[in-house]
């Protein structure tokens, strides 16, 4: 049986539409109502026929379904939840894909009695945004963390856990700060670097900007690609995961600055030998099949 019938989706960007998309491939019975609060957006969503209905308000949206995901940006989440509160119905699994998830957990206080509420994060995506950019294989064989608060119905987790595992994702469950840690080091600085690397490059006095995109090489090309993701919703992330977030780029710039010395005295054994541990890291991701944002489908939609 389906973990759910009725799945309403508001946020219709990147994830909101690949979830739908995803849906319609997994569980093709399920009825798709969305929302987006963006007009444009919920026209061009209507356009690629991504729902069985599109909502003008967020409340019509979820009045009768059993499984609510928001996929707004996290400093959206706050007036996702206000706008629809009164209109969810008892028994409803409230939950979210946001790249935070402390954040997320203490709006718990604004779900009604009645309603499950469930933080959620697939660690899945690209530097896209928008409604077009989403594919229905965006989650396959990715990992969809569960932030259950202490004392949540364990049916409704099993409920939610089933929903993503028939998206062909696989699923963890754990606490909501520790989740924020582990992002923090594996998605969170490493966009920060990318950010700050590229607004280093097209600073620069010396090198125009042309020459930084004339001779970009492999690296810094992939920096650009990373650094080119929505400045809202990274705004957002870094603004709610601040603690954790400047707690992991403290170790790392003591790490830098150790580095740092390693080339003034050259002291190529420091070097080679870090060099060597991080390249059994990425062997041992690649060997893991987490090489890419999306195995299945190659470079395509990156
Ligand atoms: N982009 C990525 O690779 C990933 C993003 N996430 C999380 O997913 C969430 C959505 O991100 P994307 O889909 O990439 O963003 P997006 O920018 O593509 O889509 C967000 C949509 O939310 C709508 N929106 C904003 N505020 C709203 C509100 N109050 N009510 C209704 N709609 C509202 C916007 O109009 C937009 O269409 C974020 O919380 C992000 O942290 C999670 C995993 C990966
Ligand atoms: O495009 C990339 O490299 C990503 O890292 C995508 C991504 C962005 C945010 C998330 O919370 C999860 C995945």
């Amino acid at each position: 049986m389906l973990p759910f019938s009725r799945v309403a989706i508001i946020g219709l960007g990147l994830i909101g539409s690949s979830l739908a998309r995803a849906v319609r491939l997994h569980m093709p019975t399920v009825r798709l109502v969305g929302y987006d609060g963006s007009a444009a957006v919920r026209a061009r969503v209507d356009e690629l026929d991504l729902l069985d209905d599109i909502a003008d308000t967020p409340g019509a949206a979820v009045i009768d379904a059993d499984l609510v995901v928001l996929c707004v940006p996290v400093g959206q989440m706050g007036a996702a939840i206000e706008e629809m509160r009164a209109d969810l119905p008892k028994g409803a699994i409230v939950s979210d894909v946001g790249s935070v998830k402390a954040s997320v957990a203490a709006l718990a206080g604004l779900i009604p009695e009645g309603v499950h509420f469930i933080p959620a994060h697939p660690v899945a995506g690209t530097e896209k945004s928008g409604p077009d950019a989403g594919f229905a294989e965006l989650f396959h064989q990715r990992w969809c963390i569960l932030t259950p608060l202490p004392g949540t119905d364990e049916t409704a987790i099993e409920r939610l856990a089933e929903f993503w595992k028939r998206l062909d994702s696989k699923v963890e469950t754990m606490d909501a700060q520790h989740h924020d840690l582990v992002l923090a080091v594996t998605s969170h600085l490493p966009h920060l670097i990318a950010y700050s690397i590229v607004g280093t490059a097209s600073d620069l006095e010396g090198v125009t900007r042309s020459e930084v995109i004339k001779y970009s090489a492999g690296g810094f090309r992939d920096f650009t690609r990373i650094a080119a993701s929505d400045p809202q919703m990274w705004r957002d992330v870094f603004l709610a995961n601040k603690d954790a977030v400047l707690e992991i780029l403290q170790r790392f710039t003591e790490d830098l600055t150790a580095l740092q010395r390693a080339i003034r005295w050259g002291d190529g054994d420091t070097l080679f030998n870090l060099f060597t541990r991080t390249r059994d890291i990425r062997r041992t991701i690649i060997d893991a099949g987490q090489d890419t944002a999306a195995p299945d489908f190659g470079r395509d939609h990156r």
